[in-house]
């Protein structure tokens, strides 16, 4: 089943095209990662599908509803992490997630929700004294009310320390193992790397590429990275490595030259340097993370 669908969808802000004419459909029980540079239109995407903002263009359902006409319905059965929430004055975590409850017209209890997130020693203190993680969770937390069908998380590590951030991951798989469907919106991509099934690369709102990690490693040649280590890394064996058949980028970074190439390329990487006169201190081969096959789509864009 489909859960979002995004036909030709478009928004333009004056003269800022903040989305311009994408297709997506997330199917149903997917962790699916929406990564893009700042600016490229994440947000703008979530806005539309919340029924907040309406597109110049094209359309939107979630569960078979349209997200303009009938954004309630699309509201009832989703569960929102907000970029950047900000907790309302002179309410305590528990009174925040109690509001979600009624807000949802759930049974569940706040100790339990809270729980899960680690605030329960917390619950009681006013949010607005809540550290940034500590935030971050409770709109997780405030998210997870009633089971939603579909988790909508934006930027949702921001804030969580190494220790939140694989909590969260945990808190993720469990509600994907209850059945629903997450949309995960980040910059972090060993967050997207750790949770998702498939990832959409969104850049000045064009969806330039939407596959599975290894698909889009398969993509880029087989997306291995070649790391390395000259005796000296000047020009020359910056283009000796580019000469290499097979290989698609390579830059320099901390002392070394980091290339992306195809499977074959590797086997002949050794010898071609030593032809071309380049003396090889170490060398050795790793998968190319997402952050590599970032940087190849968007063509050196950091998310
Ligand atoms: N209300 C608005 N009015 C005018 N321009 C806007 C508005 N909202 C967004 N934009 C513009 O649309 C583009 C996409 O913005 P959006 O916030 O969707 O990007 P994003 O991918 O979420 O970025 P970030 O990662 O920085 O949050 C940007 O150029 C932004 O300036």
């Amino acid at each position: 089943m489909t859960v979002i669908s995004a036909t030709n969808l478009s928004k333009r802000y004056d003269d800022v095209l903040a989305l311009d004419r994408v297709d997506l459909n997330v199917e149903a029980g997917e962790t699916f990662g929406f990564l893009g540079p700042n600016g490229a239109g994440k947000s703008t995407f979530i806005d539309i599908l919340l029924g907040f903002v309406a597109p110049s263009d094209g359309t939107m359902s979630v569960f078979g509803h349209d997200c303009q006409d009938d954004g309630v319905a699309v509201r009832e059965r989703v569960g929102v992490l907000p970029e950047g929430y900000a907790p309302f004055d002179g309410l305590s975590g528990r009174q925040h997630v109690e509001y979600a409850i009624r807000s949802k017209d759930v049974d569940e209890n706040p100790v339990d929700v809270l729980s899960r997130v680690g605030l329960r020693d917390d619950a009681a203190r006013p949010a607005t004294d809540y550290s940034k993680g500590m935030r971050q969770r409770l709109a997780l937390a405030m998210a997870l009310v009633g089971e939603p069908d579909l988790l909508v998380l934006d930027e949702p590590t921001t804030g969580l320390d190494p220790n939140g951030a694989a909590e969260m991951r945990t808190i993720l798989r469990e509600e994907t193992d209850r059945g629903a469907t997450i949309f995960f919106s980040s910059h972090v991509l060993e967050q997207v790397e750790a949770v998702c099934d498939r990832v959409g690369i969104l850049q000045n709102g064009r969806l330039i590429a939407t596959d599975t990690i290894s698909g889009l490693r398969d993509a880029i040649g087989g997306g291995t990275k070649l790391v390395i280590t000259p005796a000296a890394v000047d020009d020359d064996a910056l283009d000796a490595v580019r000469r290499i058949d097979g290989v698609e980028t390579a830059v320099e970074r901390d002392g070394a030259i980091e290339a992306t190439c195809t499977n074959d390329a590797k086997m002949d990487a050794l010898v071609e340097l030593h032809d071309a006169g380049v003396e090889v201190v170490n060398f050795r081969t790793e998968e190319a993370s997402l952050e590599d096959m970032f940087v190849e789509f968007t063509g050196g864009a950091r998310a």
